[in-house]
Parts: structure tokens; C-alpha cells; sequence
């Protein structure tokens, strides 16, 4: 044989047995025997492959396990029985949960899906409520690689509704929005708990709420800006006590800082024996003045001044009795302002977190976030030190405001267990408060997601748009100011010949009711982040969104009973008889306003806006206005005799005072029943 031949030959072989090995080893790795195989790469990549199927399992059961959570929150128990309800329920919270079963329910495998509910506008075509979710559905179904279009999906939800004794009917229009009626027997239901059980909070779960509001300064005055946040801080305080959560209303009075030290030396010269006998220093602004004055000019005061601060700060029971004076002598001027308009607040100055500034600064240089600068001690809120940093400790080894609210934050937290911090002041601390939460949160004082809430409002301007002042170029006296009011509303009322109607004491609780109403109206029924003009003029209106007007109202609304020699106790018997039914169409419109009453307290207590509740009043007295011109409550013969009673009416007409009532309730305004 050739000798190429046989090479050939032999290489062909070769070829044969190899080529029947590698079948071998496809056979085994198609049946996944790599047991044999000995890579190092391949030993390399099973390990890795293990790992993996290890780490997806976990990774599956963990959706599955928050799968099933989703379901579970997303199953709450739905209101089947109208008359199970007796307090207040926020019908917009109640259709969510009706919804967000359907969408589960229609969809399964989506995890958390989008739950979009809004009122619906004054068509009355569209129904009360809609529910929007389905575009929002199929949007995330088309990226699931699911193909569908909105108006299927709102088929597929509407078909999984469950009923609910809230829904007359649910519709679907147009591309896939779904339009809910309300059940006219639940809303019928709702007023009549109003005339049983009185107008009751929606439940929430209780919060501890510590409110920081009004806090003027010490000898200082208390100003236009003051005003605002006592106003605004009372309301909220108001609104969030009506849903029963516990709240502490905190009044951070300015008594601390070196202005003390030249108001002690100053007192200790001029009326050295100020222990024994009550020095005339009612004017505090003068006394303020005069030694300002003094420690500008004379040095020699100027170093006592700051010894004095030293002293009070150790707390040498001589100094401290002076500051307690000038303090009192303060505090009385604000309760004056807080008596008149009916403000409750427990005073908590800045002096009581003397102690409380030795322990955070402690804290803060052992956890190595403060940092010197030109003898300041200063901290930055976050880690790229932008922004401003807060002053902790000055050169001189003093405290300040920054120091101050850092301990706020602390006590209140650690302390009294805050649930929220509110603190209401002008735009202008915006930056503060900023800075504040991310210090603490830098510290660790605030964690898991807590949060300042600052309520801010703007500057009030006098009708020229300009910084509210006197004619002469002074700051505005809060007393002049209210004194004003009360005589502009005596002229209002006299201008209408009230006084010849009224009793001396009804006409006096309709001066004070009006003036001291209009003048908090005016401040809560504008979106509070806005400046805003003050004119008596436009507060004493008695046309369109005013506290005269709305007062007026309500005084209307209460006397058509009267007038009808209704009592009381009439009117009750009927409740239980018959009550509410809404059959004319004002009438139903009315219902449905009322209806919303626990929603708008909802919403407010989260964005804490009163505009809103102060917008909702006026849209009720509109409606009732409405009804009222459409329908009869009393009939009377040509002579004026009562010839037939609507007591149906006259009900709703009491549902509408009584929710009327709880809204000035809740913006602090006193009602009258005659004015
Ligand atoms: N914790 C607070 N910073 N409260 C507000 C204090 C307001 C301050 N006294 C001022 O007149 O501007």
C-alpha cells in the first residue's frame, strides 16, 4: 500500500473515533452529564449557575410573598350595609378601596396598580365621581407586552366591581373613563347621622402632633407676621383636634438671647429695687429702646450688658428674676391679643431648651459633624456642604436660633413623641427650616423617613402693595389693629340699621363675631403661600367669599325654623319619623355637598391649606342658596299665615347649619344666631 494511502487511512480513523467521542459527549451534554467533564472554567461556571438558581428562588418567593401582601392591603373590608355607618366616612376613600378590589381583581398579576379616583366636576353627566385607572392600566399592560386598550380594560374593572350601598350606578364613557352616581339613600343616610349623632370626624389613627405656631419675640412687637401664623396655627390645631389626634400647641416665644442682657442691665439701673416694687414698664417697646440705645453708645454698659448674659445663662436667681419680669410683662400683651381672639397655646420659649443646646451640641461635636470657622462652631445639612451651614455655637460661646430649633426637633421627637412636627411661619425662615430637617436628619434626630412640616405663609401688604404700615411709616399695633375692627364692623352694622333691631347684647356679639371673623377669614380663605393685601374694606363685604357674608348666611339658614315655629324637639321627632329624602334636584345637589365634608378635612389635615375648607364653606352656602330659592321649606297664605311645613327641608336646612357651624368651628370663628 502507498504510504500515502495508508495515512490517509489512519488519519481517517482517527477522525472516526473522534468523531464518535464528541457524539458521546453531545449525548451527555444534551441529558446535562457534565460530571465528567474536568474544566476548571466550566467547575467555575456551575458553581456560578448554582448561585444564581439559588438567588432566583429567593427572588420568587419574595414576589410571591409581596404578592400576596398587595393582595392582602389591597382587600379591605368594603362598607355592605348603609346602616352600619354612623359616624362620618370620606366617600372618596370608601370608592378607592371599592375600586382598587375591582382592579385586583380584574388584574391579578399587576402589582400595585394604579387607583385614580376625582370627583367629577359639575357635569352632572359624568356622575358624582370617576374612577380613571384604565388608561393608566393599559398603558402598564402594553409594556407587560399585554395588548389591549383602555376601554376594554375599564370593561374587565367594571365587571369585577363589587357593589357597594355608596353606588347607584357606575357607567363607562368614552375611551375609558368610568362615571360613578352616588346611591341618593346613602346620602339621604349621611344627614340624618348629622341630625342624630352631630357632625362627626371621618376615623383616622390618632397621631401625637406638636405644633409650633404665633411664637413672638420678648420685648419685641408682636407683628402682622405674628398675627398670620397665630391664626393659621390655630385653625390647624383645630382641624387636626376634630379628628381626634393629640396635639400639642407650642408657642417658641423669642425669651432668650443677649437682647436680655442689656434689658437686665437697664432695669438694674433704673429701678434697682424692682423685686419689691413693680417697675412701669408696661411700655416694653420704650424700655426696649432706651437701652438699645445705651448699649450702642456707652461701652461700659455694653460689657455689663454681656456679663449679664453670662449670668442669667448660669442661672443666677437674681438675673433670672429680672428676665422673669420682662418676660411677664410680655407675656401679658400677647395674652391680650390671644384672649380676644381666642387663641389657646402653652408658652415653651426658647429659654427652656437652654439645657437641652448643652446636650445637642454634645452630641453633634461627638458624632463629628460640627466644624470650626473664624471661632464659630458651624454645621453643614449635607455631606457636599452646600447651601448655608447652621451656626451652632457663636465665638463668644453662645447659642442661636439654629442651635435652639436643632433641640426643638430633639425634644420633640425623643420627648413627646411627635408623630409630626408643624412649625407655621412666614416664607421668609424658608431656608431655615431647610436647613433645619437636614441637619437633624444628618444627626439622626430625625430617621425613618421623618419629616419638618413648615407651614409658611406670605407677607401681609396694606392696600398699597406695599409692607403693611400706618399712615405715618410705623409698624401696625395688633391691638389698634383689632380695636379698628371692632369699630368698622359697629359702622357696618349700624349702616344697615342692625342696631334698631338687635338687642345691646346681640348687637356686641355681632361686633366681635364679625370683626375678629373677617379679620382671620381674610388671612385663611387665601392660599397661605401667597402675600396678601389687607383691607377692612374688602373683609366687611357682605357679597361673595367673606366671613360677613357667610356669617350672614348661616344666620339665615338657622332662622328659617325659627320662623317656621319649629322647635327643636319637632324637628328631632321627624328625624327619627322620616328624614332626609332629597327629591328636587337642589335638594339632591345640596346632599351631595354636604356629603364631601369628611373628604375636605381629609385633604386639609394632610396639606394643611385651609383655602380649601374655607372654598368648600362658600360652596355650600352657594348651593344652599340654590335649594333654597328653588324650593319651599314654608308655605303662607297672602296674609303671611303658615300654611304648610316642609319638615324634609327644614331638616336639610339643619344638616346645612350644622356642617356650616363645624367649618367656623374649625377656622376659629365665632357664629351668632342673630346679627
Ligand atoms: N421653632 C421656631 N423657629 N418657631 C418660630 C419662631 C418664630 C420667631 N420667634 C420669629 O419671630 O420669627
Amino acid at each position: 500500500m502507498d504510504v500515502s494511502l495508508k495515512s490517509l487511512e489512519e488519519r481517517t480513523l482517527k477522525a472516526e473515533r473522534e468523531a464518535k467521542a464528541l457524539e458521546n459527549e453531545l449525548d451527555k451534554l444534551e441529558r446535562n452529564d457534565l460530571s465528567h467533564v474536568n474544566d476548571p472554567r466550566l467547575d467555575k461556571l456551575l458553581t456560578e449557575n448554582e448561585k444564581l438558581n439559588h438567588r432566583l428562588a429567593i427572588l420568587e418567593n419574595a414576589i410571591e410573598a409581596e404578592r400576596s401582601q398587595v393582595k392582602s392591603t389591597e382587600c379591605p373590608t368594603l362598607i355592605t350595609d348603609i346602616n352600619s355607618i354612623e359616624g362620618s366616612i370620606c366617600v372618596l376613600d370608601e370608592l378607592k378601596k371599592v375600586f382598587s378590589v375591582a382592579v385586583s381583581l380584574a388584574y391579578p398579576d399587576l402589582i400595585e396598580p394604579p387607583v385614580v379616583l376625582t370627583q367629577s366636576g359639575n357635569n352632572i353627566k359624568f356622575g358624582d365621581y370617576q374612577c380613571n385607572s384604565a388608561m393608566a392600566i393599559a398603558q402598564l399592560l402594553k409594556t407587560n407586552n399585554i395588548k389591549t386598550n383602555p376601554r376594554q380594560v375599564a370593561e374587565n374593572i367594571l365587571k369585577n366591581t363589587p357593589t357597594s350601598p355608596l353606588i347607584e350606578k357606575v357607567e363607562l364613557a368614552g375611551i375609558g373613563f368610568i362615571n360613578i352616581f352616588l346611591n341618593k339613600r346613602f346620602v339621604e343616610h349621611f344627614l340624618n347621622c348629622i341630625l342624630k349623632f352631630g357632625v362627626k370626624p371621618p376615623p383616622v389613627k390618632r397621631e401625637r402632633i406638636v405644633i409650633d405656631f404665633s411664637a413672638p419675640n420678648i420685648a419685641k412687637e408682636m407683628h402682622v407676621g405674628h398675627l398670620r401664623s397665630t391664626i393659621i396655627g390655630e385653625s390647624i390645631a383645630r382641624l387636626l383636634e376634630f379628628l381626634n389626634h393629640d396635639v400639642l400647641r407650642i408657642n417658641h416665644l423669642g425669651d432668650w438671647g443677649t437682647q436680655f442682657g442689656m434689658l437686665i442691665a437697664h432695669l438694674q439701673d433704673k429701678y434697682p429695687n424692682y423685686k419689691t416694687h413693680s417697675p412701669p414698664i408696661s411700655d416694653l417697646q420704650a424700655f426696649y429702646k432706651e437701652s438699645k440705645k445705651r448699649f450702642d453708645e456707652d461701652e461700659e454698659f455694653k460689657k455689663r450688658a454681656y456679663s449679664c448674659v453670662v449670668q442669667l445663662q448660669s442661672g443666677n436667681p437674681d438675673y433670672i428674676s429680672a428676665w422673669k419680669l420682662i418676660c411677664e410683662v410680655s407675656r401679658c400683651e400677647f395674652q391680650k391679643i390671644y384672649d380676644r381672639l381666642n387663641i389657646t397655646i402653652i408658652d415653651r420659649g426658647e429659654s427652656f431648651y437652654q439645657s437641652r443646646m448643652d446636650i445637642i451640641v454634645k452630641e453633634l461635636k461627638d458624632k463629628g459633624l460640627l466644624e470650626e470657622d473664624e471661632g464659630r462652631l458651624i454645621m453643614w445639612s449635607n455631606t457636599e456642604r452646600e447651601g448655608i451651614p447652621f451656626t451652632i455655637v457663636k465665638s463668644d460661646g453662645g447659642y442661636t436660633y439654629d442651635t435652639s430649633d436643632m433641640a426643638t426637633i430633639k425634644q420633640r421627637v425623643e420627648e413627646e413623641k411627635a408623630d409630626r412636627l408643624i412649625y407655621v411661619t412666614d416664607a421668609g425662615q424658608y431656608t431655615h427650616f431647610v436647613v433645619l430637617e437636614g441637619c437633624a436628619t444628618r444627626a439622626g434626630i430625625l430617621k425613618d423617613g421623618k419629616k419638618i412640616e413648615h407651614v409658611v405663609f406670605g407677607v401681609v401688604l396694606g392696600e398699597d402693595k406695599k409692607k403693611f404700615k400706618t399712615r405715618s411709616g410705623e409698624t401696625i399695633k395688633l391691638i389698634k389693629l383689632l380695636d379698628e375692627g371692632l369699630k368698622r364692623s359697629l359702622d357696618k352694622l349700624k349702616e344697615k340699621g342692625r342696631d334698631l333691631v338687635l338687642t345691646p347684647e346681640e348687637l356686641e356679639a355681632a361686633q366681635t363675631a364679625i370683626a375678629y371673623g373677617c379679620i382671620k377669614y381674610a388671612d385663611l380663605c387665601h392660599n397661605r403661600v401667597n402675600d396678601y393685601i389687607f383691607s377692612f374694606d374688602k373683609m366687611l363685604e357682605d357679597k361673595g367669599n367673606t366671613a360677613v357674608y357667610l356669617l350672614y348666611a348661616l344666620t339665615r339658614i338657622q332662622s328659617i325654623a325659627r320662623n317656621a315655629q319649629v322647635s327643636h324637639e319637632t324637628l328631632m321627632e321627624e328625624v327619627n319619623k322620616s328624614g332626609i329624602k332629597l327629591n328636587h334636584e337642589a335638594e339632591w345637589k345640596l346632599g351631595k355637598t354636604l356629603l364631601r365634608f369628611p373628604e375636605v378635612i381629609l385633604k386639609v389635615s394632610k396639606d394643611l391649606f385651609l383655602h380649601t375648607l374655607c372654598e368648600y364653606l362658600y360652596e355650600i352656602s352657594c348651593m344652599f342658596t340654590e335649594f333654597y330659592d328653588k324650593c319651599y321649606c314654608v308655605e303662607r297664605d297672602p296674609a303671611g299665615n303658615i300654611v304648610k311645613v316642609n319638615y324634609e327641608r327644614l331638616m336639610l336646612c339643619e344638616a346645612t347649619a350644622r356642617i356650616m357651624t363645624k367649618c367656623f368651628d374649625i377656622l376659629g370663628i365665632q357664629t351668632v344666631s342673630k346679627m
